[in-house]
């Protein structure tokens, strides 16, 4: 329990009861992937063919990426703890004098690809913080260098005047006006509500016109200090190259609100750039302030990550109401490239002399250096997801069978190994909340990135790990798209557009399927003695086709706009018959044969 002087706690925790039942499963299932491992050691030394050998390999490697995945996720299993915190106390045990200072840092970089409207509301929400409000100071950080988003937070901190108070005076707890706006309020504060709500409409307009006109009209401009504020947007004035603009456009000792109560400071930052140096992206807007790590573009976990090697001492809290709500994408292609730019930054991170194996487990502990192991090396799961993802349909569409049959005992541990590793996932998705629908649909989600983001993640850092290529911070849109949100709410997936990044998986989806229903032929005419040898392939051949159930949906049955274009689906189809030729070629000597 941490509590103070006061004898007041702040936040509690009790260890969970699965503990002892973690930890006798990690020491079971781990011998089970051991006597795999060795299995397929052997096998590859007793190996007779050069086909035999290289799918020997292959599963040799797949499966001992898997071990070690399986390994650095025991970190988190071997000493769970369900915290409480207990934010009402706080008033209790400091004095609000006593509070500290609260900066905080709002990054933006692209008006079209993060509306301004949103900045707006952030900052809103952020301002109208129930803390003391001299405390609390918002830097919006611009790296688009865009007039138009200081424009709508100009109009952010006039608004503020009013909103602030409101809040303030009503006990709001939906602090950002957008989310406030969203609900029906039938209440005593209607008329209140009704003024407040004009005001908030006709700025989103102003705000969404000089967005649409891509330019801050004469007629916005009135005051002395906003044409000041405007005259930095000279010709020479580019996003990639301009002088440093900071505006003040709220200041805690000096403005005041309609109430007359004081306002908190409300910054404007875009930090000089010049195309000659380096702006290390985010990394480099919140050096503005905090002192952020450079050197992957994954700067909030590396930064966290190497704090916590020097000595940090940080806790998880996760109160029954959010902290704070954040935007995700909702259509697959910007989910794939947000994911592929995470799968870089983190090898970035997992293949530096900080790596968590080596560094953080010197530094941390084996068990802290695992567990930042596990993301580190996040996208090295491509490597098994995409071997099973073809090899087992690839030698079954041509008759070769590679696992053990039913009748042996080495396929009960397949079973074993199969069962264990998805019933945990399940259990630990289940009892963080989560339901058995949304973990299948995560589940899908991993098989997919795996075949996407995380390939595409591991070439591009190969590619740049060997001076061949560069890559930038591909920013995620905010944009909401009305069909596209329709959809998302229906549980559809978006794939619209035509991305490499669709290829592999359509590819997969095909293949998967045409392994399923060739085994189905090859048993019913009994040619490849059975469905004792085949089952295992099969089986996975059959769970690719159920998890491909939307890809066959968007392929072939929708006419919205978020199916797959018909040249990714020709692309995909053409590739996966050459993938067809290339094994039937290489595995015709061994058809009717047996590798496992
Ligand atoms: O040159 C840049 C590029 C990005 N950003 C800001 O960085 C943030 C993160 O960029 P975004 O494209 O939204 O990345 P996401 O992947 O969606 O964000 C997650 O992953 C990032 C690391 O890749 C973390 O920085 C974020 O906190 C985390 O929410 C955004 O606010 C951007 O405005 C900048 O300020 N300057």
């Amino acid at each position: 329990m941490s509590s103070n002087t006061h004898g007041l706690p702040l936040h509690t925790h009790k260890p969970s009861r699965r503990t002892t039942a973690n930890r006798i499963f990690a020491v079971l299932y781990g011998c089970a992937t051991l006597a795999l491992l060795s299995h397929h050691a052997l096998s590859l030394l007793n190996s007779t063919t050069l086909t035999s050998f290289f799918i020997t390999l292959t599963f040799l490697i797949s499966d001992s990426i898997l071990a070690f995945m399986f390994a650095t996720t025991q970190s988190f299993h071997m000493r769970p703890i369900y915290r409480k915190e207990f934010p009402e106390n706080l008033i209790r045990v400091v004095e609000e004098s006593e509070f500290p200072a609260l900066d905080v840092f709002i990054s933006t970089a692209d008006p079209y690809k993060e509306p301004p409207m949103n900045v707006v509301n952030t900052a809103l929400s952020v301002m109208a913080y129930d803390y003391p409000i001299q405390k609390v100071s918002v830097y919006v950080s611009d790296d688009g260098g865009s007039s138009l988003t200081l424009f709508a937070l100009m109009e952010a901190a006039k608004f503020a005047r009013h909103w602030l108070p409101f809040c303030r005076n009503n006990n709001i707890v939906d602090c950002s006006p957008e989310a406030y706006f969203a609900i029906d309020r039938d209440s005593h504060l209607s008329d209140q509500v009704e003024n407040i709500k004009v005001m908030y409409k006709r700025m989103e307009v102003r705000v969404k016109n000089v967005i649409e006109r891509g330019k801050v009209a004469q007629e916005y401009i009135t005051r002395e200090e906003e044409i000041q504020a405007f005259s930095k947007w000279t010709e020479e004035f580019t996003r990639q190259d301009h002088p440093t603009v900071i505006q003040v456009l709220l200041e805690s000792n000096k403005d005041k609100d309609i109430t007359g109560n004081l306002m908190p400071n409300l910054i404007y930052v875009s930090r000089e750039k010049s195309k000659t140096s380096t702006h290390h992206f985010k990394a480099g807007a919140l050096n503005v302030l905090i002192g952020v790590r450079y050197g992957s573009l994954v700067e909030d976990y590396f930064t966290g990550y190497r704090l916590q090697c020097e000595g940090w001492k940080s806790i998880f809290c996760h109160p029954d109401r959010a902290a704070f709500y954040g935007d995700i994408p909702i259509n697959l292609v910007e989910v794939l490239n947000q994911n592929k730019r995470w799968a870089i930054g983190l090898l970035e991170v997992a293949f530096s002399k900080f790596s968590p194996i080596t560094f953080g487990t010197r530094a941390m502990g084996p068990l802290m250096g695992l567990a930042y192991a596990h993301s580190g090396f996040w996208p090295i799961w491509s490597i098994p997801i995409i071997s099973y993802a073809f090899l087992p349909q690839l030698t079954l569409l041509n008759g070769l069978t590679i696992f053990p049959k039913v009748s042996e005992p080495w396929f009960l541990l397949y079973v074993y190994l199969f069962l264990g590793a998805y019933i945990q996932d399940l259990l630990d998705f289940v009892l963080a909340g989560g339901t058995f629908y949304r973990w299948w649909n995560d589940q899908r989600m991993w098989i997919i990135r795996g075949l996407s983001s995380y390939l595409f993640g591991l070439i591009e850092f190969l590619l740049k790990y060997s001076g061949i290529s560069t890559h930038g911070f591909n920013l995620t849109s905010k944009v909401l798209d009305e069909d596209q949100r329709k959809r998302y709410e229906q549980g559809t997936m978006e794939f619209g557009v035509s991305s490499p990044l669709f290829v592999p998986l359509t590819m997969a989806a095909i293949v998967n399927l045409a392994a399923f229903a060739w085994g189905h032929v090859e048993v019913f005419r009994g040619t490849n003695n059975n469905l004792e040898g085949l089952f295992v392939q099969m089986f996975i051949a059959g769970f690719g086709v159920v998890n491909c159930i939307p890809i066959y949906e968007a392929i072939i049955f929708r006419s919205d706009g978020g199916k797959i274009p018909r040249k990714t689906s020709v692309v995909a189809t053409f590739l996966a018959f050459l993938l067809y030729l290339a094994a039937h070629v290489t595995l015709r000597n061994s058809a009717a044969k047996s590798v496992f």
